[in-house]
């Protein structure tokens, strides 16, 4: 069943017992996830994703409660705006690195920013941090969508023993709760031993053990709450950043007059003196609207990622009961061109020179109320970085022939929860060129 409010802000689905609704508009995004956030701050309970892959630790999926109060809070002392700025030394050595890796084998652009954008050790090949993390992103992205397996829609069969025949969402649950678990444990393991060696780097989780020694009185599982939380940052951070970047690298590819414009200003503030640092960022106006462009034209997470009630609801004549998906529709907010000026399809950073334009990372690029993204400033810094390092050293451009000539750039995206641009297609090794400008600087 189907209903629409008169307005078409909010929209009604009833799949078989599930009531789902889709919010179409930044007033009733506001009113809803902002003004009456303790209503509409709830994940619903994926059996799929707790219980049969044992996932529910992951700060994403954990119900709107105490619980997931604290979790977020250890989320948000070392991520908020006022002390983000502490990574930046991190994102800068990184962005460097990435530039290098660039220089030597540009074609490798996707796994070079996959490899880069932690931070963390990782080695070249199979690192088990990442491994683990990337089986579990997988798998998320397979188990993500509400009914996607029938023991979301009938919870009693996660009862079912993994070896009866054709249970087979038991076996891949199995298979990928050792994922789960691994991404969860190595990185915690490896950090807690390289600090009893005094050898661990400031990161998350040695930071908040440092704290936890100092403070008395503390719930004695705090530090799985910080094991929890490290977990999940890996997997929330990861694809979402790189598949960012990798829609920036399309966009370049796309609007060669939108990447001669900001090469304009980089050259203008900057020349060949040095590379750039996150302190020009104020003076360079237009890299920043590029990077708000690039999380409004094409947002990783259309549909965002879905809220629950927690508590029964009405909206003007509609009840909305207790359990109910709400779903923020970021692609149609993003997409508004009373918030946004004409032509929302087309990637025109200009529209961020008027001073009316939306901020898309308050308006659902980075989700919704209580629940809106715990690392979007470490996110706005990481893109700020590396987007104008890449266009200062190199120009992007789409596929060539045999003998340089351009060829029609063809690239589709995802539908998943995750709407991911096909790089397949674009990593091919005659497909983009990474033209150097300014190579004496690195
Ligand atoms: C460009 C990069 C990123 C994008 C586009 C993005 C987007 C999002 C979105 C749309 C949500 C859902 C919010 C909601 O439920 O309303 C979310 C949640 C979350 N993000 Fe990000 N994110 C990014 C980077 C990061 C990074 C770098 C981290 C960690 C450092 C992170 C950690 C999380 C966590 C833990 C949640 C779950 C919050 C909760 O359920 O309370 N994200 N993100």
């Amino acid at each position: 069943m189907t209903c629409f409010s008169p307005s078409g802000e909010i929209v009604y689905v009833k799949i078989f017992h599930v009531d789902m609704i889709i919010v179409n508009s930044r007033r009733m995004a506001y009113e809803l996830f902002d003004k009456r956030s303790s209503i509409y701050s709830d994940r619903i309970h994926l059996p799929m994703i707790n219980d049969v892959m044992g996932w529910g630790w992951g700060l994403s999926f954990q119900r709107y409660g105490e619980r997931w109060r604290r979790h977020r809070r250890a989320m948000h002392e070392k991520f908020h705006i006022g002390v983000v700025d502490a990574f930046m030394p991190s994102q800068l050595k990184h962005t460097r690195e990435l530039l290098r890796r660039l220089l030597s084998t540009p074609e490798d652009y996707a796994e070079h920013l996959r490899h880069v954008t932690y931070g963390i050790h990782v080695k070249a090949e199979d690192d088990p941090h990442i491994m683990a993390a990337e089986e579990s992103l997988k798998a998320f992205e397979e188990a993500g969508v509400p009914g996607a397996f029938l023991v979301d829609i009938f919870p009693w069969m996660k009862y079912i023993p993994h070896w009866v025949p054709g249970a087979v969402f038991k076996q891949k649950g199995r298979k990928w709760a050792k994922s789960i678990s691994d991404m969860k444990e190595l990185p915690f393991q490896t950090t807690k031993a390289a600090m009893l060696q005094g050898a661990a780097d400031k990161c998350f989780v040695a930071s908040h053990l440092e704290d936890l020694e100092k403070l008395k009185g503390v719930p004695q599982d705090q530090e799985d709450v910080i094991k929890n939380t490290a977990g999940i940052i890996i997997p929330t951070g990861l694809d979402t950043s790189v598949n960012t970047m990798i829609t920036f690298v399309l966009a370049m590819a796309l609007f060669p007059e939108v990447q001669r414009k900001a090469q304009a200003e980089l050259d203008h503030l900057l020349g060949e003196a040095r590379l750039v640092e996150f302190e020009d960022r104020l003076e360079l106006p237009y890299i920043s609207a590029i990077c708000k462009e690039i999380l409004r034209w094409h947002p990783l997470l259309q549909q965002g990622f879905a809220h629950a009630t927690s508590e029964d609801d009405i909206i003007g004549e509609y009840f909305i009961p207790k359990g109910t998906i709400v779903i923020g529709n970021s692609w149609e907010l993003l997409h508004d061109e009373a918030d946004f000026g004409p032509d929302t399809d087309k990637f025109i950073p200009e529209r961020f020179s008027n001073p009316a334009a939306r901020d898309p990372a308050l308006t659902g690029a980075f989700g919704y109320g209580r629940r809106i993204c715990p690392g979007r400033h470490m996110a706005e810094n990481s893109l700020f970085i590396q987007i104008a390092s890449m266009l200062q050293v190199f120009e992007i451009s789409g596929p060539r022939d045999a003998i340089g000539k351009k060829r029609p750039l063809e690239y589709t995206f995802s539908s998943g929860v995750l709407s991911v641009q096909s790089y397949r297609a674009l990593s091919q090794p005659e497909s983009l060129y990474f033209k150097l400008q300014h190579e004496k600087q690195l």
